[in-house]
């Protein structure tokens, strides 16, 4: 029987190369399907695609992780083509308007964080966050408010005992629990809205685990590392991708001292790639995936235990779903 595979955000970086990645493997039994919210580039990519694997299942989806009404109807569209999912990749992610710390950068170079600044990013990166039209918080809504509601409108196709099927969350190591408050999950007061929003997807899953295991769904999340993409670039606005590819054989050094600076897309899906052949009821629903690059270049998935609890995941949990029917009760509104 196909399989088939849903990805958000496969249009480019880890998520084209995990599309690639899973065709390479087997191009006969799956079912592919690239949810983009840019049909232009989602078009791009599906020829891509098929040049490599011209007898490939490719379908493409327009959706907009940050708009409720987009990812509403994406659902409804998901329901009508296919009776159920077996793979739902949850990687669409943002980290608009980055503000990089080079003060913050150069006293980490000569600290004994080094390793864990280069690793993570922590203490070097703030964001500037945007509102969307529905008045949600950008970052919180495109990385995990408009997933959550993904998962919630596809649990028919979704929920199946006996066949179960897997949620694989794109997440980050640069996901910190002091960035995240319960208070305030869409990060509305703070300076570092894509470290909060990753941490919630950590949680979220855990809640999803707790909620959806019975019925056959089962979750888990990665870190892809250090990965030089779109999102990457954006970080230093003004150093063009030509400077970034001149830095390569220095990252090649670092790499030697932390396996996290995976740096190409095809190496940061290996863990993404590597969840795709596990027995999810094998998984362990409290660590990270972590896709590693060794200093030779080989590469390999490694589980980290993830700074979380249980009670702070069910709590985030009934606040989801609190919004959620916030929402939807606003969208009833503004159609009639
Ligand atoms: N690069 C890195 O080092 C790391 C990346 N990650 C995570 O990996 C994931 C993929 O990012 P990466 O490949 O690096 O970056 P890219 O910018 O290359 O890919 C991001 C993808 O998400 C899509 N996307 C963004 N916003 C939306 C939206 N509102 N609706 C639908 N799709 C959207 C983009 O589409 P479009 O082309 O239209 O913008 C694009 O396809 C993200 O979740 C990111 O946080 C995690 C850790 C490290
Ligand atoms: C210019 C030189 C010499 C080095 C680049 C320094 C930083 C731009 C770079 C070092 C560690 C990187 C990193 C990320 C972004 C770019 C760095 C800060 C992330 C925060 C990107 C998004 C993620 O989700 C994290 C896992 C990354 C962690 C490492």
């Amino acid at each position: 029987m196909n399989k088939v595979v849903l990805v958000t955000g496969a249009n480019s970086g880890i998520g084209l190369a995990l599309c690639e990645r899973l065709l390479s493997q087997d191009t006969e039994g799956l079912q592919l399907c690239l949810a983009c919210r840019n049909m232009g580039r989602a078009q791009a990519a599906r020829s891509a695609l098929l040049t490599s694997h011209p007898t490939a299942q490719v379908a493409l989806l327009q959706m907009d992780t940050s708009s409720i009404s987009s990812v509403i109807s994406a659902a409804q569209e998901i329901k009508l083509r296919y009776n159920r999912l077996d793979y739902l990749y949850l990687n669409a992610g943002i980290m608009p308007n980055p503000q990089f710390d080079l003060k913050g950068f150069f006293k980490g170079l000569f600290s004994s964080k080094i390793i864990t600044m280069f690793a993570t990013g922590e203490g070097i990166l703030t964001q500037k966050d945007g509102v969307t039209s529905d008045g949600l918080r950008e970052i919180f809504a495109t990385n995990l408010f408009g997933h959550f509601l993904l998962i919630r409108e596809l649990e028919p196709v979704l929920c199946h005992e006996g066949r179960p099927s897997q949620l694989i969350w794109t997440s980050s190591s640069n996901a910190h629990r002091s960035a995240f408050n319960l208070e305030d999950i869409q990060h509305q007061r703070g300076t570092q809205p894509y470290s909060s929003s990753k941490y919630a997807s950590d949680l979220l899953s855990l809640a999803l685990n707790t909620h959806y295991n019975k019925q056959g769904l089962y979750s888990s999340v990665i870190c892809p590392g250090f990965v030089m993409t779109s999102l990457t670039y954006g970080i230093l606005p003004s150093f063009p991708a030509f400077l970034w590819t001149l830095l390569i054989p220095l990252f090649w050094l670092i790499r030697i001292f932390t396996n996290t600076f995976t740096l190409t897309p095809y190496n940061g899906a290996e863990a993404l790639v590597w969840l795709f052949k596990q027995k999810p009821e094998s998984l362990d629903p409290t660590v990270k995936y972590q896709s590693l690059t060794s200093g030779l270049g080989n590469n390999y998935t490694q589980a980290r235990k993830m700074d979380i609890d249980l009670e702070t995941s069910k709590a985030l949990y009934e606040k989801l779903l609190q919004l959620e029917s916030e929402v939807r009760k606003k969208l009833k509104r503004k159609v009639k």
